[in-house]
């Protein structure tokens, strides 16, 4: 493929020769938004470190036409050393912007994610769980990227919050035609955000199903989101990786 997707053929990963994803084939058009699902240790974060250029395959071939990838881990590694304003404008440290235009940029990206002027000069060890997220979405939507990658990115936050920074990805996605992965075990969060899904199996992870949700993300109110959750939840491979979560 030559328009800007991501595309990733015959994925195949071990670690010290384990398996752990097998022959996973998969695109995401230019501006799309991919969720990954699938149980725990089903290779989702070893696949989204491939899909993002940072882990190599065994097997196969990532194309990834992309000139500002920015990752949101599942751990936010914070450099303890800068305050949260610190650590967003760090992402620019790059650019050809002075200190004061970076600042700025990096507390106007705070407040986007409700951190406010007070928030901004705490160090990491000041900042709860859920701010340090925060913080590290900032730090990878300051940079503007064109392809963000999202590993649990909303899990430690709650329910509100994460819907907050969800639609401050959405939109931020869709005024800038930006890509995106992300990785999940929220279900709800896929619907909301994700034109396509794949699911993959336990270990070795390969894709057991793949999801089309097909109208508009801002056009999905609760009762669409639930609606489509009953019906996604009904097929088999997505009880057998949502099985702690759906009995819940
Ligand atoms: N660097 C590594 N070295 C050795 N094993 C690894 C490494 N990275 C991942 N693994 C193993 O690969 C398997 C898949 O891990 P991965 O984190 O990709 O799964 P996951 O689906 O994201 O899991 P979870 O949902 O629990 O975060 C696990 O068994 C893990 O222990």
């Amino acid at each position: 493929m030559s328009d800007g997707a991501l595309a990733a053929s015959g994925i195949t990963r071990g670690f010290s020769g384990a398996k752990v994803l097998h022959a996973v084939d998969l695109s995401v058009p230019k501006g799309g938004v991919l969720a990954i699902l699938g149980p725990s240790g089903s290779g989702k974060t070893t696949l989204l470190h491939i899909l993002g250029g940072l882990l190599r395959p065994d097997a196969g071939h990532v194309e990834l036409p992309f000139e500002r990838p920015a990752f949101v881990f599942q751990d936010p590694l914070l450099l303890p050393w800068r305050t949260a304003r610190g650590n967003v404008a760090f992402g620019l440290a790059g650019r050809r912007l002075s200190r004061a235009e970076r600042l700025a940029r990096a507390r106007s990206m705070l407040v986007k994610v409700g951190l406010g002027h007070s928030e901004a000069g705490l160090y990491p060890h000041q900042l709860s769980g859920g701010m340090k997220k925060r913080v590290a979405l900032a730090r990878a939507l300051v940079i503007e990227p064109d392809l963000l990658l999202l590993d649990e990115a909303f899990s430690a936050l709650d329910v509100g919050l994460s819907r907050e920074m969800q639609q401050l990805v959405r939109l931020d996605a869709q005024e800038r035609g930006v890509t995106v992965v992300l990785v999940t075990h929220d279900l709800s969060e896929a619907v909301r955000l994700a034109d396509e899904a794949v699911v993959l199996s336990g270990r070795p992870g390969r894709i057991v199903t793949r999801l089309s949700i097909d109208r508009p993300s801002r056009l999905r109110d609760d009762a669409f989101v639930e609606e489509e959750i009953r019906r996604i939840a009904g097929q088999e491979a997505i009880r057998d990786a949502f099985r702690p979560t759906l009995s819940g």
